[in-house]
Parts: C-alpha cells; structure tokens; sequence
C-alpha cells in the first residue's frame, strides 16, 4: 500500500467546497478530491456545469425567442428568423468549460500547497475510530491512493434520480447531467417531473420551438409553491405546452425514425394513476424527478455518520457534521448533501461558514437558514421566500394572518406590458405586520421578490416597507409596493407617510 497523501484539509466536492481554500491556507497542505460532473466528467461541481449557470444561459435565448409572442401584445409585429441550437450550445459550454478548466488547472497546477485527485474517494469505514486514534480523517480514492487529513470537509452535493424502468439507460433518456449538450434541438421531447427543473425545462424548450409534454405524477405543477402560484403556473403552463397529471413513466423502446443526432427517437410508454398505458413518440426524454444526495458514493453511512430520512447528511448549526447524535470535531459538510434547500446561494453561506470555522476552531459560527428565497427560471418565471398561506395559518392561525395578491396588470408599468398573468403574493402577521412570506409568478419576479427577502432578513415590518422608502415610478417594482399597502396591518400614529 501506498503512503497515505497527509494534509492539513481535505475536501471532497469541487462545487462549493472548492471555495474553502482561501488564503488561510497558503502554508498549508489541502487535499481536494472530485471525481468529475456531467458527461464531460467536468470539474467545478453542478452549478457552474451541469446547473444553474448554464441552464439560466438557455432561459435566456428562450426568453427572447418567445419575442413575437410578447411584442404582439403591444401591436408590434416580430418575426422569429432562427434558433441555431449547436452555436447557442457551443456559446454556452466554450465559457462554461474554460472556467471549469481554468478552476482545475489553478488548483491542479498553479497552487502548490493543493493536492488535487480527480477521483471518487470513499470514507474509511473505520474513520470515526482513526480519528480518535490518529486525530486524523482517512479517505480512499479508485485508485488506491489514499489521504489523511486533520479537517474534513464532505461537500459532495447530489445527483439526479432515475425511475428504475426500462430503456431508462437508452441514451435517448437524459437527466440535466447530459440534457444541454445534445446535438441539435429536439421537435418533440417528453419531460418527466414538475418541480425546478422540468419546469425550467419545459420553459426553455417550448420557448426555443420544441414541442413539449410535461408529465407529472401529482395534480398541478410545483407543488412545493404557495397554492395561488402553483394554481397560475399550471394554468399558464398549460396554455403554453402540454401538461398530463397523474401519470408517471413505464418504459423507453427505441423506435425506427425521429431523434436526435445519430440517436432514432423513443417511444415513452406512460402509465396513469389508474393503470392505463399511454404511448408518446418523441425525439428523446428528460426524466427530473428530484435529486439525492451522494452520501452513498462517499460512504458515509459506512463510515458510522448519521443520515436523515431523505439520505442527508446531519448537521449541527455550525455545518459540523454528527455521528451518533454528536457533532465529530474537525468534520464538516455543505451544499445539497447536508441541506434541505438545493440552492446554490445557501451552499455558498454554508461554505463561508464553514471557511471560518476550519480557520477559527476557537470561534465557530453559525449558519442561518431563515428567509432563503428561490427562483424557478420557467415561462412564466416563479419566485419565493418564506412560508405559504397555508404554512403561515397553521403557524399562527389563519384569523392572525393577512394577504394580498397583486396583479402586475393593475400597475402602470403591467399595462404598459398588458401584462395578463403576472401575481405577487404578500402574507404578513396582521397583528405587527411582521412578512412572513411571499410569492410570485411573472416577469422577472425573481428580481422583485428581493425587497421581500430583505425587508425578511432585517425584521422590518411590511407598512415600514412600503412607506419608509421611494419606490420608482413607473417601474414594474411598484407590484411589490402595492402589494405591501394591500396588506390589512397595525400603521402607528409616527408611521412613514
Ligand atoms: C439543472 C439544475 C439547475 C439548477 N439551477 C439552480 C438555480 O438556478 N439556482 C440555485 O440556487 N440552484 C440551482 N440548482 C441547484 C444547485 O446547482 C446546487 O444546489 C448546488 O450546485 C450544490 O452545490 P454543492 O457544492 O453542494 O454540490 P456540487 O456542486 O454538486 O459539488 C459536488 C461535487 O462532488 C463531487 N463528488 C460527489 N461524490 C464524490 C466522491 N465520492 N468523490 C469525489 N467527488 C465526489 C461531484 O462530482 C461534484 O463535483 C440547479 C441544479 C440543477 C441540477
Ligand atoms: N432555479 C433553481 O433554484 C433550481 C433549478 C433547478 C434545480 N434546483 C434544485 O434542484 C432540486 C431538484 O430538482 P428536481 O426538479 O429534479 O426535483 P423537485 O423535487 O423540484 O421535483 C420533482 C418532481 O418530480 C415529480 N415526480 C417524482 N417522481 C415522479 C415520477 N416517478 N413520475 C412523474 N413525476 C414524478 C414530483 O411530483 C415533483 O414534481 C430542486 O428541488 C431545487 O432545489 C433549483
């Protein structure tokens, strides 16, 4: 066997974890381990290869693409001239994969107190006792090589689920791992699933001109939203491209004609909740029903670390990790195998939390996981932070809560748009005006949810909100401020006017 590679931190996870080595660490040894994502086997984790960033880098050309459809509206005729899938594609990957190179060949090459193995390590089954013994963590890679650190950071994120049906493995049936980098556009793709990412999908593919079913096993779509929304969203979906409830997928047989590329088309064999088959032929399928964590592909169940239900990691408020209930000192975890929300933005306050405290041992910090808003990148776009309506009744009573729901169309800047669908939902404490949550579906309601998330974070109530500031007018902002003063809270004698 060969001598273990010992340093003074190991990582395994280059997404967010790879944010950990700052200059902290610059006299000192790092292991950092990462066995590839995406069918590139890219370095640099989900968001940057196989997630956020690039699938935002396809909403984008979708957005503008449904432009004759939004200029109509407001009597100007557009005409759509092209979609040109492998230059747009080949845009978004050649930024995509330099920065990913580029991240590997600075920790690979340029840093030297980095060690970087681009290989899959599992935890020595034994690592809670060596630990005791050694005060150091162990860690094996593929390949045999293995490492001994004095911290640990698990930071090895999560990966699509597939139902266990067959043909599923046909290369006709992608996840978001392989989805953006097929050849040419499909005429007709079949996406499995409801939630953020068959529903950012569906946005993106009907939007560029493919024809789109959308299949949910459950009724409505985002059925994590606030009901309102997941009502409006449905709908709208529902108008914009095929949507079937109640059904799930019970096979892929390859067919003779259609495809993409090189691959003939499939048919989907779909079963509904009542035992029917439905058959659908189409170009190829994205399945997108969730993703779990990859605390299998560590071992952490083997190497005696405590799971959740759902297969997380657990976690202390300081990102330590536990074992038997109690936190192992010097072992943390971050990012979407420890954490409830898969967001990027949340793995990136874990990672800085957990920064200071591989740095400051004396002095740990906690992390903070209220007011965390999300984003779904869809047509229409969705956004929210807090608790729905029927979180916050069953949090207070629903007699002690207030809501309004603003349509964008009843503001200037909505009729400017004529705007038909746009809603931005506010529930707030009727007693103190505290905002407990809210909720929005329309055009770029990701950006206009953000006074929400702060007013949240700070403990401003919603009358101070809305009248302690300007508000732009006519700017579409002004949905959220409206919403604010529809909501039916206490306004003290001093109040802002
Ligand atoms: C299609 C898609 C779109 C998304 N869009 C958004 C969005 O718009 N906004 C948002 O906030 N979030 C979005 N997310 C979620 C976001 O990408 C994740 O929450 C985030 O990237 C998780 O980061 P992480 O560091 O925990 O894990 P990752 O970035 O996945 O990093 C984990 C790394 O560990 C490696 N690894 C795993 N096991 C091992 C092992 N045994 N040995 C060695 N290496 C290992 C993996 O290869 C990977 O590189 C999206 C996700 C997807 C899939
Ligand atoms: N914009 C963003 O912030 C963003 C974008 C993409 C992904 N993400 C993160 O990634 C996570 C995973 O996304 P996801 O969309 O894969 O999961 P999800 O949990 O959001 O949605 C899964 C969906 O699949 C459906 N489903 C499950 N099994 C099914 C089956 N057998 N047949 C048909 N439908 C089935 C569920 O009803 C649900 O609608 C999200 O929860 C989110 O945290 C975030």
């Amino acid at each position: 066997m060969s001598t273990p590679v010992t340093a003074d931190l190991g990582i395994i996870g280059s997404g967010s974890g790879n944010s950990l080595i700052t200059p902290f660490w610059e006299d000192k040894r790092v292991v950092l381990a990462d066995k590839g994502t995406g069918s590139t086997g890219a370095f640099g984790g989900t968001c940057l290869n196989v997630g956020c960033i690039p699938t935002k880098m396809f909403v984008r050309p979708s957005a503008l693409a449904r432009g004759p459809e939004e200029a109509a509206k407001v009597d100007v005729g557009l005409k759509l001239h092209s979609v040109d899938w492998p230059t747009m594609r080949d845009r978004i990957f050649s930024r995509v994969d330099a920065i990913s190179e580029g991240g590997r060949s600075y920790r690979d090459v340029e840093l030297e107190n980095v060690e970087l193995l681009s290989q899959k390590v599992t935890l020595a089954p034994d690592l809670l006792s060596r630990r005791r013994e050694s005060g150091r963590f162990a860690f094996t890679a593929e390949d045999g090589t293995s490492a001994e650190t004095e911290q640990l950071v698990i930071a090895a994120g999560s990966r699509p689920v597939k139902p266990q049906v067959p043909g599923v493995d046909l290369p006709q049936v992608h996840t978001s791992d392989s989805i953006m980098r097929i050849e040419d556009l499909p005429q007709r793709v079949l996406i499995l699933g409801g939630g953020y990412i068959a529903c950012e999908f569906a946005g993106i593919f009907s939007g560029l001109g493919s024809e789109v079913i959308q299949v949910n096993r459950s009724l409505g779509l985002m059925s994590v939203l606030d009901e309102d929304i997941q009502k409006a969203y449905s709908a709208e979906a529902e108008k914009n491209w095929t949507v079937l409830y109640q059904r799930t997928l019970g096979a892929v047989v390859e067919r003779q004609e259609g495809g993409v590329g090189e691959h003939p088309g499939v048919t989907a064999q779909l079963v509904t909740s009542d035992g029917r088959e439905e058959d659908y032929d189409v170009d190829l399928v994205l399945v997108a029903i969730g993703r779990r964590p990859n605390t299998d592909l560590v071992g952490a169940e083997e190497a005696g670390l405590d799971l959740e239900s759902d297969g997380r990691l657990v976690v202390d408020d300081y990102q330590r990790v536990l074992a038997q209930g109690e936190p192992v000192e010097g072992l943390y975890a971050l990012g979407d195998i420890s954490s409830e929300a898969q967001l990027k933005h949340v793995a990136n306050h874990e990672a800085r939390v957990v920064a200071h405290n591989l740095e400051n041992p004396q002095r740990l910090r906690t992390s903070r996981h209220q007011a965390v808003p999300s984003a779904i990148f869809s047509y229409p776009e969705m956004a929210q932070v807090g608790l729905t309506e029927a979180q916050a009744s069953e949090r207070i009573g629903g007699q002690n809560i207030t809501t309004k729901v603003q349509n964008y169309g009843d503001t200037a800047y909505g009729w400017a748009m004529e705007d038909s669908y746009g809603i931005f939902k506010i529930i707030a404490d009727r007693r103190d005006g505290t905002i407990l949550g809210a909720h929005a579906m329309g055009y770029q309601s990701s950006n206009l949810i953000q006074p929400i998330v702060q007013a949240m974070s700070f403990g401003q109530d919603a009358h101070t909100v809305a009248r302690g500031q300007f508000w732009i007018h006519p700017a579409l902002m002004e949905v959220v401020e409206n919403a604010l003063l529809g909501l039916e809270v206490p306004i003290p004698e001093d109040a802002p006017l």
